[in-house]
C-alpha cells in the first residue's frame, strides 16, 4: 500500500532491544517494561513519518487489543464516534464474508466456531480493501494482530506498522461473564468456544502485545468499570494525541 513510498522510513529496523516474555498464566499483563522511547515521543515520530512523502498521506493506525469480551468494539465506537477514527473490526469483517456466501467463508465460519485463528492472507486482504475503501486519516483495526504470524504479514502486505497499540487488560472471569451476556446471536460465544478463545488470546495474542510493548507503542488501560469509566481513560489518551 504505502510501501512504495514509505516502506523504508517506517521499516527500518529500530534496535535489538529484547522482546519479555509473554505473562503466560496472568490474566493481567504486567506494565510494559522495556521502552526504547516513551510512548507519547513515540507516536510524534510515527505523526511525522505519516505526513512525509508528498501526497500519499499514510493514515494514523492504532491497533485495538485485548481479550474476548474486554471491551474492544464498545470502546472503538465510541473513539470512533469522539475522534473520528474509522473503525475495522477485523472480527466484522470476517463476519461479513461468511454471509457473503464465499467459499472462503465457510472456511471463516467453522474456524470462528472453533476460537481459532483465520490465515493471515485472508484477514489481511479484507483488512487491506477496508482500508483502502475508507478515505480516513486515523484508523482503528479492532482485534487485530491476533498472533505474530498476522502480525508480521500485516507489516509485510500492508507496509507499515502501527503507530499506536491500546491494550484492554481485563480479568478472564469478567470477559466471560460479558461475552455470555451479549446476546448478539453470535456462533462463539458459548463457553467451550469462549474458552477456547481465551487460550489462544493468552498463548497467541499476548506476545503480540509484549512485542509492541518492547517497542513502546503499547498503552495498556484497566479495562474494569464501567464502559464510561473506561472511555474516561480512553479519551485521555486520544486528547494527548492531537490528530
Ligand atoms: N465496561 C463494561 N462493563 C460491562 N459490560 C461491558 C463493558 N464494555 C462492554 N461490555 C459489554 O460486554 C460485551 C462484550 O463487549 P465488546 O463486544 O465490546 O467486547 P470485545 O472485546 O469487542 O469482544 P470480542 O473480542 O468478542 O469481539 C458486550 O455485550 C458489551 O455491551
Ligand atoms: O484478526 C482476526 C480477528 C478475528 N478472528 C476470528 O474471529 C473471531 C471473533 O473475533 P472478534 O474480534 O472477537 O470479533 C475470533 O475468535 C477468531 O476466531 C481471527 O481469526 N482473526
Ligand atoms: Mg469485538
Amino acid at each position: 500500500m504505502w510501501r512504495r513510498r514509505f516502506g523504508a522510513l517506517l521499516l527500518r529496523p529500530r534496535s535489538s532491544a529484547p522482546i519479555p516474555s509473554s505473562s503466560s498464566g496472568h490474566r493481567h499483563l504486567p506494565l510494559p517494561v522495556s521502552h526504547e522511547k516513551p510512548l507519547a515521543l513515540n507516536i510524534l515520530l510515527s505523526l511525522f513519518t505519516s505526513q512525509a512523502g508528498g501526497d500519499a498521506v499514510k493514515p494514523f493506525i492504532a491497533f485495538v487489543l485485548g481479550g474476548p469480551g474486554s471491551g474492544k468494539g464498545t470502546q472503538c465506537a465510541r473513539i470512533a464516534s469522539d475522534f473520528g477514527f474509522a473503525h475495522l473490526s477485523a472480527g466484522d469483517l470476517l463476519r461479513n464474508e461468511i454471509s457473503s456466501g464465499s467459499e472462503k467463508g465457510e472456511l471463516i465460519l467453522d474456524i470462528i466456531k472453533e476460537g481459532r485463528i483465520v490465515p493471515s492472507d485472508i484477514t489481511v486482504d479484507l483488512i487491506r480493501k477496508a482500508m483502502e475503501s475508507t478515505n480516513a486519516k486515523k484508523v482503528l483495526i479492532d482485534g487485530f494482530p491476533r498472533c505474530e504470524e498476522n502480525r508480521i504479514a500485516f507489516e509485510r502486505i500492508i507496509g507499515t506498522e502501527p503507530d499506536l497499540v491500546i491494550f484492554f487488560d481485563c480479568p478472564e472471569d469478567e470477559m466471560v461473564k460479558r461475552l455470555l451476556g451479549r446476546n448478539q446471536g453470535r456462533v462463539d460465544d458459548n463457553i467451550e468456544t469462549i474458552k477456547k478463545r481465551l487460550k489462544v488470546f493468552e498463548s497467541l495474542n499476548i506476545p503480540v502485545v509484549d512485542y509492541y510493548s518492547s517497542r513502546g507503542k503499547v498503552h495498556k488501560i484497566n479495562a474494569m468499570g464501567t464502559a464510561e469509566e473506561i472511555f474516561g481513560a480512553v479519551r485521555k489518551l486520544f486528547s494527548s494525541i492531537r490528530l
